[in-house]
């Protein structure tokens, strides 16, 4: 694709939820815009797509596929770039080899995914599909940093429309746990560069052999570099321990990690809590087990499957599981427990939806019940610490009253610990990590053991200062309270601030903000919006996906609402749909039932940016007419209640966009700036109109009737379609 073949816009191909909701949205987006002269294009960054192009030499001329994820990161980098990307999958193993295997049952001539690759050509496709393992997508597109918050309309909705909160106790058993030494929040080092610097990262062993984990990463001047490593044995203790706590407090085990983000660390740390909650089966029968391929970083869920045809083994897992405390579950009426997918329970969506429901989680009897929280790691656990401690105390929060949280994140270039996987190691054998310069400076050394997960992140100088100005300028527009989630006890923190402090100073906006610790800007902001104002979080990459869910799911009921906007640095726009993924149990509900929940007022905030910041850019007036309509249309989707419905037999996502192309068009029939636009749409408002009636009752037709998409990760387009839009008076107007 050359320059000139780059649409106006780019609308992401997804997977999941959001991807069958494009099904419907897109060619309504599609033909408003060409009406005003903007072309909205796609790229396919689906995990389907992204394994076609990866294994390009294996497939027919007709199968092969482009490989988009590298065009837009390209894309990304230039002040061009209008992309508008919705959520898709962050896969797992388990949802990895799904995907394979349905592509394979489509015809592709896909290698399988090697677990214990040993031939060069298992060891390249292992490789292959590494890369495409885990958040693979949005750390190649963030090339800006983030600013996500409600719009105000939709922070008004909530306040008008409060959804059900459950109620929270003084005495409700809930917590969280967390390590209290041995983590990488005990063990975290850091350092900013004062040159450019290239590092080598190396492992002497005790019989001093050196092994190098990792040469020639290069850092620019100013860039923070950490290190730091989560101990085995302390993290196996730890986990010992909170599984017999859990047990005596009579709570649900739980464990909160974000594997697929987190995609080297956390599915070790995942595997470690596999191991010790059937510690005995390990014990008794652990070279079986790993003769039959158990993995349990894979999970409880592959690891049945593996064992099913061994009786033994099977039993012991019946009885270790019959004497640990209850599990808190995913699916309990399938019997799919927490530890069964490490993909499963992702701890930006999965703590917030508990403290949501008043500190419950459903357990394996199906019913509610208080949970411990398990989040190894203390960096960020006192977060959710905090908020439960602070429920307890002073009970849920009013969404009727509250106010609301904006957040400025750190997140371009990788920034942080989202960054880290490149340089994140399971420690082979007991020895020194050393992190070394070219010139042969040791930046930071750590004694480790086997087993040990060892990692540096890093953070640049240019994002860290724009993040700052960001904040600045936030801060300026919304005029209120403004936090620096920063712990000055922190290594990486300390050195972030030396930055933060002296660009406060010399824009003179010192006094209007203050640095917390995460524990303490908690509670600060848990204050302040329960007293009905608005507090700016700013924070580094990991509080920044955090809060940008536990918050909106406090006060909105969802993330999908948010406002997600990427200021590329190189000056383009990347407007991500929401803050939440890609929705599973929605697609499974499609399927079992022909009914849609998925809300795309996410998509629709998202389109409203992406048009008016095309007109900045272009100058191209009618953008701007489109982007206003599409605001007034959302106004109308949340002033009418037109948001889709839970259950089948309600309004789904498809009767919400029939509502939103009709809004739209009103709104482009009424305007004045654009005489040529009204007359265009005003024909196709009148339409919309006049056939409400028949629409809905094609829209409607096989609801509460499964359907058939021919496939769940690389669905049929026309099969989708056909379930996606099913009025062909509606279609017919779109054109
Ligand atoms: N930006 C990205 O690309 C992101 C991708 N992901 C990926 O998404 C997948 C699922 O992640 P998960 O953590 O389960 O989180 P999700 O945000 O997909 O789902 C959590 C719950 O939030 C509610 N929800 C989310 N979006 C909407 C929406 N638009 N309309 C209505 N309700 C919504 C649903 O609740 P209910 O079921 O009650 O209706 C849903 O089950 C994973 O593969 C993950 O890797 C995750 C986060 C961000
Ligand atoms: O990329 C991912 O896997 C998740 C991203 C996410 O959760 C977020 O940005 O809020
Ligand atoms: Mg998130």
């Amino acid at each position: 694709m050359t320059a000139t073949d780059t649409p106006d816009i780019i609308y992401t191909v997804v997977d999941e939820a959001p991807e069958l909701a494009s099904a419907s949205l897109l060619p309504i987006i599609q033909s408003f815009g060409k009406a005003a002269g903007v072309s909205v294009g796609t790229r396919d960054i689906s995990l389907a797509a992204r394994i076609l192009a990866a294994f390009s030499d294996h497939l027919t001329d007709a199968q092969r596929q482009s490989d988009d994820l590298a065009e837009l990161g390209a894309l990304v980098k230039t002040p061009q770039a209008n992309v508008i990307k919705l959520p898709n999958i962050s896969a797992s193993v388990p949802q990895l080899v799904a995907a394979i295997r349905e592509l394979q049952g489509q015809g592709y001539a896909l290698p399988d995914y090697p677990e214990a690759p040993a031939t060069d050509a298992e060891k390249d496709a292992r490789a292959r599909y590494d890369a495409i393992k885990g958040s693979a997508v949005n750390p190649v597109l963030r090339e800006g940093n983030s600013d996500r918050r409600a719009a105000a309309a939709v922070k008004k909705f909530a306040q008008a429309n409060p959804h059900r909160m459950g109620a929270w106790s003084a005495d409700s058993k809930t917590r969280v746990a967390s390590m209290s030494g041995g983590d990488f929040r005990s063990n975290e080092v850091s350092a900013t560069l004062d040159r450019d610097a290239t590092a080598k990262i190396v492992l002497t062993t005790a019989d001093g052999t050196e092994h190098v984990l990792k040469d020639g990463v290069s850092y620019p001047a100013g860039t923070v570099v950490d290190a730091t490593y989560m101990s085995a044995a302390a993290l196996d203790a730890f986990l010992e321990s909170e599984i017999e706590k859990t047990k005596a407090e009579g709570t649900l085990f739980s464990l909160h990690m974000k594997a697929t983000m987190m995609k080297v660390s956390d599915p070790i740390i995942f595997g470690h809590a596999v191991k010790t909650y059937l510690k005995p089966v390990f014990e008794a029968h652990g070279d079986q087990m790993a003769a039959l391929g158990v993995d349990p970083n894979s999970g409880l869920g592959d690891l049945l499957a593996r064992v099913k045809d061994a009786p033994e083994i099977v039993a012991a897992i019946d009885s270790c599981m019959a004497d640990r405390p209850p599990m808190y579950m995913v699916d309990s009426d399938r019997g799919i427990t927490n530890l069964h997918v490490p993909s499963d329970v992702i701890i930006d969506a999965s703590m917030p939806a508990l403290i949501r429901a008043g500190g419950k989680g459903w357990g394996p009897d199906g019913k509610e019940h208080d949970a411990n929280c398990v989040i190894p790691d203390d960096s960020y656990a006192p977060v959710y610490d905090e908020t439960i401690k602070y429920f307890k105390e002073t009970g849920a929060l009013d969404p009727a009253t509250a106010g609301t949280v904006q957040n400025i994140g750190l997140m371009a270039q990788k920034a942080e610990e989202y960054g880290s996987h490149p340089t994140t190691f399971e420690i082979p054998a007991a020895g020194t990590v050393r992190m070394i310069l070219d010139d042969g400076t040791v930046l930071h050394v750590h004694n480790v053991e086997a087993g040990d997960i060892w990692r540096s992140a890093s953070a640049r100088k240019a994002p860290i200062e724009d993040w700052v100005m960001l904040a600045i300028d936030r801060q300026k527009a919304e005029g209120c309270e403004a936090i620096f989630w920063l712990d000055e006890t922190r290594a990486h923190d300390a050195e972030l601030i030396k930055y933060v402090t002296p660009i406060l100073q010399a824009q003179g906006v010192a006094d209007k903000f203050r640095i917390l610790a995460p524990r303490e800007a908690t509670r600060a902001t848990l204050e302040t919006i329960r007293a009905g104002k608005t507090s700016i979080a700013i924070t580094g990459n990991v509080l920044r996906d955090y809060l940008t869910d536990l918050f909106p799911i406090l006060e909105l009921a969802t993330s999908a609402k948010m406002l997600s906007i990427v200021k590329l640095m190189q000056g383009g726009g990347l407007f991500e749909t929401g803050a939440g993924g890609s929705a599973p149990k929605h697609v499974q509900q499609l399927m079992a039932e022909n009914h849609l929940r998925w809300d795309s007022l996410g998509e629709f905030c998202a389109l409203g940016e992406s048009f008016k910041f095309l007109a900045d850019v272009t100058d191209n007036a009618s953008a701007r007419v489109l982007g206003e309509a599409v605001e007034l249309a959302t106004q109308g989707i949340l002033d009418n209640g037109r948001s889709p419905g839970r259950k089948v037999g309600q309004p789904d996502n498809r009767d919400s966009h029939y509502w939103f192309a009709r809004y739209w068009a009103d709104a482009l029939a009424a305007q004045t700036a654009d005489a040529a636009l009204a007359a265009h749409f005003a024909p196709i408002a009148q339409a919309l109109a006049e056939s409400e009636e028949k629409i809905i009752a094609e829209l409607h037709a096989g609801r509460g009737q499964a359907v058939d998409l021919g496939g769940y990760y690389h669905g049929d387009a026309a099969k989708t379609a056909a379930v996606m839009r099913p009025s062909a008076t509606l279609n017919a107007i779109i054109g």
